[in-house]
């Protein structure tokens, strides 16, 4: 074989392969760590059964569909949220589609704005299974509306929920964390914890005080290599958040919840979090394209990408001044992993 032959064999190869890493990353739902945590890391069913986890929000979207992927791993599970009914029914699901028992799973309502609660309701949990393994941190609302034109009590509410409600219950497990050295404080943020976007000035404050909050006290636990503290960043999911979100009054709804085909299946974002809690990874990005690629574009180049934000972002002011849903009308429904 001669060497120009060699050479174009190696170059062609080059290409393929250069080829299959651009397709993987443009089709890629996660940050680089994850999807490597993904491919090569621990599997959720090898180091998640036979823990015991308390998701709070576990009554709709996200959180529900943590549950009931947990509960097929086996683990036993403390299901939180306001609306007690919905527990039950989030509860019931799943003793029908997991081998747990009713032993296994307690229902404990609980408001995270009434943070004097959130140590009796930890003392309940303990006294129910000895432990607790993972908290989930991820109950919370989004917001929805203009600066101009929000009230000031939206912010003070939105903040009392996703970050002092969050860092109140935090503070209770913890110690018990701190006994067994060992534990795992998983704590939704949002792609909106890392960049800016209109509309949700105050739901993006909000997740980015977490990272402040959460990157500052990993540090403080450092001396316990075993506690593990996590923060995990989705994009645009599937669940009753726009519905459930704040406008410019605190009792007002939003009007225009719009479609969300577009939106990452719930199923695909829970199976990367489970991912991301078994290989311990610190900071988890899980989102579709554009909204990861954004996420590395404000890592990198912040000027560019809030140049971006201005020329996207007008238009979703345009579409919710005009009584439209701000986002859905941006995209087209994309092909998506479910699982
Ligand atoms: N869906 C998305 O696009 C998306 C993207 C990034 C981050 N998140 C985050 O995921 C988490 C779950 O949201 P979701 O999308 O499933 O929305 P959702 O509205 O379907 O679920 C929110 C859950 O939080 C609970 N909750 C709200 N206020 C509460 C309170 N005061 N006390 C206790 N529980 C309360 C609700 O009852 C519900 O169970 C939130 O923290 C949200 O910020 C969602």
């Amino acid at each position: 074989m001669s060497w120009d032959l060699l050479w174009s064999l190696l170059l062609a190869c080059a290409l393929v392969y250069l080829g299959v890493q651009l397709v993987r990353f443009v089709r890629a739902d996660g940050d680089l760590t994850l999807l490597w945590a993904e491919w090569q890391g621990r599997r959720p069913e090898w180091e998640l059964s036979d823990m015991v986890v308390w998701v709070t929000g576990a009554s709709s979207g996200i959180g529900e569909e943590l549950a009931y992927q947990l509960s097929k791993l086996g683990t036993s599970l403390v299901l939180s949220s306001r609306k007690a009914n919905e527990l039950e029914r989030v509860k019931n699901k799943c003793l029908e589609i997991s081998n747990l028992k009713e032993k296994d799973i307690l229902v404990l309502p609980l408001d995270l704005t009434d943070r004097s609660s959130h140590e009796a309701a930890t003392k309940r949990v303990l006294q129910q299974f000895g432990q607790i393994d993972i908290l989930v941190n991820n109950g919370g609302r989004g917001q929805r509306s203009l600066f101009e034109e929000t009230n000031l009590d939206v912010y003070k509410a939105i903040m009392e929920i996703n970050f002092l409600g969050t860092i109140s219950l935090t503070k209770c497990v913890l110690p018990h964390m701190i006994e067994r050295k060992q534990g795992k404080i998983v704590t939704m943020s949002s792609v909106m914890g890392l960049v800016g976007a209109p509309l949700s000035a105050g739901y993006a404050a909000s997740k980015h005080a977490l990272h402040g909050f959460f990157n500052s006290l990993r540090g403080e636990l450092a001396k316990y290599p075993e506690i593990t503290v996590m923060l995990i960043c989705p994009g645009p999911v599937q669940s009753n958040i726009v519905e459930n979100a704040f406008c410019e009054e605190i009792s007002k709804k939003v009007e225009n919840t719009g479609n969300q085909d577009y939106k990452m299946a719930t199923s695909r974002c829970v199976r990367l979090m489970l991912v991301s809690m078994a290989n311990d990874l610190k900071e988890a990005w899980i989102s579709d394209h554009p909204f990861l690629s954004f996420c590395y574009i404000w890592q990198y180049a912040p000027t560019w990408a809030m140049w971006l934000t201005n020329k996207l972002g007008s238009r979703r002011v345009r579409n919710f001044k005009s009584g439209l849903d701000a986002d859905s009308s941006y995209f087209r429904p994309m092909k998506k992993k479910s699982n």
